[in-house]
């Protein structure tokens, strides 16, 4: 596997060119002196604009933590992120829920719709609650993105699982973000529909240049990106390029291997408990 910190070592002039997330010895720490844990630990990376990244890597190993420190859901305990040219830590908490709301777009497992919105509505939501409207003709663009040109006026409760996805794809596509992230989000939809959504979210990269960060535990959602980057035990141990579905099948069997191995050096007798 590859160094995944892709970060020009003597940087560049150009701020299209440079990486669109950019964590620096990002480390996140939970809990006090007793119940210690580093879910973070030490992670360098620069994630460029226009490309699709997975994040993988077995339970517990720190990729919501990864996740929630890229995108200002949470703040590293020391290191800095940097999104589209501005230092998250800069940003006091309103103005980083600003920030969040007008250049950051997310996709959840559970779609988080309201249900007494209708399709429209609820694409619309975060700017209205930003005080500002769409411009003119992006809610119809998104919406013949995502294929619901049909289904402006259906409330969530009258959609598939797939096209509730799509409508909150369609949310996050809404504010043309620098970057969305997504937390497991074809992981409550069946074989066929998440392979729709993974379609989905590989056309707005190649096609409209969207950013997209994806953390999956499934191996044929991550053959969707550019680059795979895999964490173990909070630390960024590796990346693949163009993966194949049994490329990171296989490294994910591995890091499984070494995990258990890891576990069981740490609770010192070898013994499994
Ligand atoms: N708020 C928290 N307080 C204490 N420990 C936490 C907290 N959030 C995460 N952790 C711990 O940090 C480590 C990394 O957790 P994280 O949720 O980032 O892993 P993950 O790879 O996303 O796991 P999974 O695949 O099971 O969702 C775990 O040991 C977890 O128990």
């Amino acid at each position: 596997m590859k160094n995944p910190d892709r970060t020009p070592v003597n940087g560049t002039q150009d701020p299209q060119a440079e990486p669109v997330v950019r964590l620096g010895c990002v480390s996140r720490v939970y809990g006090g002196a007793k119940n210690r844990v580093t879910a973070l630990d030490d992670v360098s990376i620069g994630l460029e604009r226009g490309t699709f990244t997975a994040v993988m890597g077995p339970s517990g190993s720190g990729k919501s933590t990864f996740l929630h420190c890229a995108a200002g859901l949470d703040r590293p305990t020391s290191g800095a992120v940097h999104l589209d040219g501005v230092d998250l830590a800069s940003l006091r908490e309103k103005a980083l829920t600003t920030f969040r709301r007008e250049r950051i777009g997310f996709v959840f497992q559970a779609f988080n719709l309201m249900p007494a919105l209708n399709v429209v509505d609820n694409i619309t939501l975060p700017l209205r609650l930003a005080g500002t409207r769409p411009e003119k003709g992006v809610v119809d663009e998104v919406l013949e993105q995502v294929g619901l040109s049909g289904k402006r006026r259906s409330r969530p409760g009258e959609l598939s699982g797939g096209q509730q996805q799509r409508v909150a794809l369609a949310r996050a596509l809404v504010t043309r973000p620098a970057v969305i992230f997504g937390d497991e989000p074809t992981g409550a939809l069946d074989t066929r529909t998440a392979a729709e959504v993974l379609t989905l979210l590989r056309q707005s990269v190649d096609v409209a240049g969207q950013t997209i960060v994806m953390v999956t535990h499934d191996p044929v959602a991550a053959a969707y990106a550019d680059r795979v980057v895999f964490l173990a035990d909070g630390r960024l141990i590796g990346a693949l390029d163009r993966p194949s579905v049994e490329q990171v099948t296989e490294q994910m069997q591995q890091l499984g291997t070494w995990s258990e191995s890891f576990a069981l050096r740490q609770s010192g007798d070898g013994v499994r408990r």
